[in-house]
């Protein structure tokens, strides 16, 4: 009967209906008897309306009172029964009660969830002997329509449900006996909510929080500082750091002592100035104490000898400019100068002047490589009003400098270009390694340097080294570079470059040649081919043919020139290597004998090497005269 009612009742939804028959029936006991027997003979009518309720309610209500007390306890004992239901609904029942009696539902909530996909996994749980524990726990189950509804309020907490994945362990536990998930669901959710809040972490966060700051101070440095700084709202007449000091000062003081990587820290932490300010401050201590390490570094470095080169280095530029190449020139022809100097004092001394000494002196000269008509010059000039006196050997060599500057002189010309012709079309030629390239690049550079376009074309089609080489002067200069594959025929690139110059409208198209000897009849004529080829476009292209010419090679330059003159029609010297020769002075004697310009010599393999010829530079310095 009790549990037919207490069907009735939960089917109704109402537990008030329960309270409520207790307070009735309270007074009623001392009604009943004696009006019972008069009311069942007479009629039943009377306002029995209200006990409608208790119609149904009163006969059973006397005897079942004691019954709502337990009622609520009751659900467990009795719900055994329905126990065969799945295991499945178990955890709905676990979560219904919790929700209620605490605050605690999400947590509860949570384990569910993962509950009904865990179970197809876990399926063994079921299969596990706690069935009859979860059962008591269905029948709340039948109850969990009516909270339910109330309890979805509880969902909010749904934020929560997140670390209930770490609760999952809870679920896992379950397969023990239910006495074990009795207490879960009341604990679970605490021991659970802790480690999910879990104070360590939150106070971790603020030890890490110093260097955040550091981090942070860096970026806001530049735009927070410096917006920050002004809005400070000054006090009437007082300064900033009467401002700041007030509230932070007496929480804060105690970090600054820290380290010296807090130290920019102790200003801000004290209240002192503001905080971009020392943000900023931050950042900058952050840079600056590597620095005073990097200080005696460098005192080492003075130490080394790197350092010592880097200060040379720095300032050789300076007085580079004025001495640059004169003093090249001088240091490169000192060879020659010292070795002449010193024979013709080996001449006079103690000698005077006479047909022996100046046949002497007419020999050293032309060991010098001056040639015999420079030496017989000289000699010829020494003699005329010094003839039977003594002679020094300074009067010798600055008789000697004149002389050869008058030789000079007329071959040191400046290179001229005629722009009318687009473009002015350079041919340059000589023996192997006696510095064509690198010629080009140098006045590729000049010329560049002077506002002209340049096209290069790598006319040396028999290394690729050298097709490289003019690339990477090309690159220098900022000039195309017109070139071909290996092996082909430098007459057809020559033309090809050329017409390509002109569609570019370079100023200028400076052709290399592969190196030959002038021996080697075939590469001469391929050189004739190259000059054949370029007059078809222009009749008097090449307009420059300039022969470089190794000041080392010594007397055999002579032959060269005569060669590559008839050859290829050279009409202007470069005398390369003049920085390091003891042979300087064959320069004087090509000059004497073919009587061509020499427009540039070159003092050193750099861009900047290439000086236009001064007859009376050379002749000063190869004579040995300040
Ligand atoms: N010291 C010194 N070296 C130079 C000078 N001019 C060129 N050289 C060097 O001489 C070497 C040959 O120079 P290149 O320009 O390759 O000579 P090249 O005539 O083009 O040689 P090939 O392509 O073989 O015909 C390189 O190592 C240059 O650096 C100079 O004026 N002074």
């Amino acid at each position: 009967m009790a549990f037919g009612f207490i069907k009735k009742v939960f089917s109704f939804g109402k537990k008030e209906v329960i309270e409520e028959k207790i307070d009735e029936t309270a007074p009623l006991p001392p009604l009943n008897f004696e009006a019972l027997k008069d009311l069942k003979a007479e009629t039943q009518p009377p306002v029995e309306t209200k006990p409608v309720e208790g119609s149904d309610v009163l006969p059973p209500l006397p005897p079942e009172e004691p019954a709502p007390a337990p009622a609520e306890p009751e659900p467990t004992p009795e719900e055994p029964a329905p126990a065969p239901t799945p295991a499945i609904p178990a955890p709905a029942p676990v979560e219904i009660p919790a929700p209620a009696p605490g605050p605690v539902p999400a947590p509860r909530e949570i384990p569910t969830e993962p509950e009904p996909e865990v179970q197809p996994a876990e399926t063994p749980e079921p299969e596990a002997p706690p069935a009859p524990e979860p059962a008591p726990q269905e029948v709340p189950a039948p109850e969990a329509p009516e909270p339910a509804p109330v309890e979805i309020p509880v969902p909010p907490a749904v934020p929560e449900p997140e670390p209930a994945p770490e609760e999952v362990p809870a679920p896992s536990q379950p397969p023990e006996p239910a006495p074990v998930e009795v207490p879960e669901p009341a604990e679970p959710s605490e021991p659970e909510l802790p480690p999910a809040e879990v104070p360590p972490p939150v106070r971790q966060p603020p030890l890490e929080t110093r260097p955040v700051l550091r981090e942070i101070a860096p970026e806001p440095e530049a735009i927070e500082i410096s917006e920050v700084a002004p809005l400070p709202d000054l006090p009437s007449g007082k300064k900033e750091a009467d401002r700041l000091p007030a509230s932070p000062p007496s929480a804060l003081p105690e970090a600054p002592p820290s380290t010296s990587a807090d130290a920019p820290l102790a200003p801000l932490l004290r209240g002192e100035g503001h905080f971009p300010a020392d943000a900023a401050e931050i950042s900058i201590a952050a840079s600056v104490t590597p620095a005073p390490q990097t200080k005696p570094a460098e005192g080492k470095v003075t130490v080394s000898k790197a350092v010592e080169k880097k200060a040379e280095l720095q300032k050789a530029p300076e007085p580079a400019p004025k001495t640059t190449w004169f003093q090249r020139l001088r240091q490169g022809l000192s060879r020659s100068s010292k070795e002449l100097s010193s024979n013709i004092a080996g001449v006079f001394t103690k000698r005077k002047l006479d047909e022996d000494t100046l046949q002497d002196l007419e020999d050293v000269l032309i060991r010098a490589d001056l040639g015999m008509e420079t030496a017989i010059r000289i000699t010829d000039s020494l003699a005329s009003g010094r003839y039977g006196k003594d002679v020094s050997e300074s009067e010798v060599r600055a008789i000697m400098a004149q002389e050869v500057e008058k030789v000079l002189g007329p071959v040191a010309l400046p290179l001229e270009l005629d722009l009318s012709h687009k473009p002015h079309v350079i041919l340059v030629v000589g023996v192997n390694g006696t510095g064509k390239t690198t010629t080009i690049g140098k006045l590729a550079a000049k010329l560049v340097s002077g506002g002209l376009s340049v096209t290069l074309a790598a006319g040396d089609t028999f290394r690729a080294a050298a097709i490289e080489q003019l690339k990477i002067w090309g690159e220098r200069t900022g000039s195309p570079v017109v070139a071909s594959k290996l092996g082909a025929d430098a007459a057809g690139l020559a033309y090809d470059a050329f017409e390509k110059a002109k569609e570019a409208g370079s100023d200028v198209l400076i052709i290399d040649t592969a190196g030959r000897l002038q021996n080697r009849t075939e590469l001469m004529a391929e050189l004739e081919k190259i000059v054949r080829v370029l007059g078809k476009l222009d009749p008097e292209a090449p307009h420059t043919v300039l022969q470089t010419v190794d000041a080392t090679t010594g007397q055999n330059a002579l032959n060269q020139v005569e060669i590559f003159r008839n050859v290829a029609g050279v009409n202007g010297l470069v005398m390369t290597k003049l920085d390091g020769t003891a042979r300087g002075g064959i320069l004087v004697a090509i000059a004497a004998k073919h009587k061509l310009p020499v427009y540039f010599i070159g003092v050193g393999e750099q861009v900047d090497d290439l000086e236009p010829f001064s007859a009376s530079d050379f002749a000063k310095a190869i004579a040995g005269v300040a």
